[in-house]
């Protein structure tokens, strides 16, 4: 993007990017080569020696991966053939155009980190599908099923209030259901606290009773432009000019945050402030805990099957708007490339057309936004407006805690007062944001 400032990157020691590819990069690796080691024994009695053979071999390719970021070693081309390989290694072939001479080649330090990180995922696959018969095997599954489990007593807690509070929807004047709505959106903010790629793979779930929690996190929410996405949805429920209200949410994290966006779902379809959704989800396990279809599933069924009155009843919901067609699951490969999403109406015009459906469309997450923003490294106060860079498939809403060295669109002098007060405050997650962009 022309004129743009710098990408983060490795480069700048001890920055968050780099202390990323040093440190949690490594770690991540390392659990997922542990991973295959434990599985080692379910492999031989799935496949017999075919499923030995195949868990030494994705160890191998993996080790070499962990030796090759470590070495700071050149980024090597994808060889394995899979749908977005080809879209891949031309990336890469970009990013190799962007260096001058003497720079060499993209190195892992060295090249922007949103691309080297998403790479780095994107070789964990490389590894697993190179490794047949265990090539479906999802190195992340047992870490997302424990965050699911941890989360529990919340999980209750929160289908419990979506049912009490859809008892009463009918009745609620527009204040109240305002109130309703924001508290929803919260949670669903919150919920993006819990990932697994920041803590480097270990636990991250929700133990406390979020909904308490919510008015002590109020301070916390450095932008908050919930009025706006209000107001869009409760003109379109007044109005009625169209049949049918569509919110599409571009998914985050499985487990515990997957669970906070179903309630927000389900409450919008019931408070009738939308008529259907559409979920995006991830087509390789990815960023150690995003959903994918089977994550998709696998929550839903899990929550149908809870001996809770209230969280199965969530479950049953939940799988009736699948049937009907009401929640919409979609893959798309673009949201594992590396690109930033200004990069979508070229790299993926069927996905960005199906974006357009939408009347409002929430991203989940920090991963989301570095790539609406392009991960640079933009001026606090610039609007965000600006630095999407033409990306408006529709009005649109970033849902995200605050765990990568960007954020724009603050007002003068937010910025700087953080920092001076609390260094970290950009990574931590303790921060989060609502920041809209749509027709005023
Ligand atoms: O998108 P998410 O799940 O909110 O966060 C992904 C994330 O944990 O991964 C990176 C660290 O590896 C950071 O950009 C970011 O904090
Ligand atoms: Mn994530």
């Amino acid at each position: 993007m022309a004129g743009s400032p710098e990408s983060l990157s490795g480069q700048d020691v001890g920055s968050f990017a780099y202390l990323t590819i040093k440190d949690r990069i490594p770690q991540i690796l390392t659990k997922v080569i542990d991973t295959l080691h434990r599985h080692k024994n379910e492999f031989f009695e799935k496949h017999g020696e075919e499923g030995t053979e195949a868990e030494k071999k994705a160890i191998s390719l993996l080790s070499k991966l962990r030796n090759e970021l470590q070495t700071d070693k050149p980024i090597i081309p994808l060889v394995e053939k899979f749908v977005d390989t080809d879209i891949w290694n031309q990336y890469l072939e970009y990013q190799q155009s962007l260096m001058n001479e003497s720079d060499g080649k993209p190195r892992w330090f060295y090249s922007p980190w949103l691309f080297v990180e998403c790479y780095m995922y994107r070789r964990i696959h490389e590894a697993i599908i190179q490794s047949p018969p265990i090539d479906d095997f999802d190195v992340f599954k047992e870490s997302k099923e424990q965050n699911f489990f941890e989360s529990q007593e919340s999980v209750m807690t929160l289908c419990a209030y979506l049912q009490e509070s859809m008892k009463a929807v009918e009745e609620l004047g527009e204040e109240q259901l305002k109130g309703e709505f924001f508290k929803f959106l919260q949670v669903s903010l919150w919920g993006n606290k819990c990932d697994l790629s920041l803590s480097g793979g270990e636990t991250s779930s929700q133990k406390n009773n979020l909904m308490n929690s919510l008015q002590d996190l109020q301070p916390f929410v450095l932008v908050n432009d919930s009025e706006r996405l209000w107001s869009l949805l409760s003109n379109c429920k007044k109005t009625r000019e169209k049949a049918s209200v569509r919110v599409d949410i571009v998914l985050d994290n499985a487990g515990f945050e997957l669970i906070t966006d179903l309630v927000l779902a389900d409450f919008l379809l019931s408070s009738k402030l939308a008529t259907e959704i559409h979920f995006y989800g991830k087509m390789i396990p990815w960023f150690v805990s995003d959903t994918t279809i089977h994550d998709f599933n696998w929550v839903i069924k899990q929550v149908k099957h809870s001996n809770h009155k209230w969280t199965s009843k969530c479950g049953v919901d939940w799988a009736n708007y699948i049937k009907m067609g009401r929640w919409v699951y979609h893959d798309h490969l673009f949201w594992t490339l590396p690109h930033e999403y200004w990069a979508m109406p070229q790299v993926a015009p069927d996905l960005y057309a199906e974006l357009q459906k939408a009347d409002v469309i929430l991203f989940k997450g920090d991963l989301n936004y570095r790539k609406l923003t392009g991960d640079r490294k933009w001026a606090f106060t610039i609007p965000f407006h600006q630095v999407l860079n033409g990306f408006h498939p529709a009005p649109l809403c970033s849902l995200r805690t605050l765990k990568a060295e960007i954020q724009v669109g603050l007002q003068p002098g937010q910025g700087e007062e953080l920092t001076a007060s609390e260094p970290n405050w950009l990574t931590t997650g303790k921060y989060g944001i609502f920041q809209f962009d749509g027709p005023l």
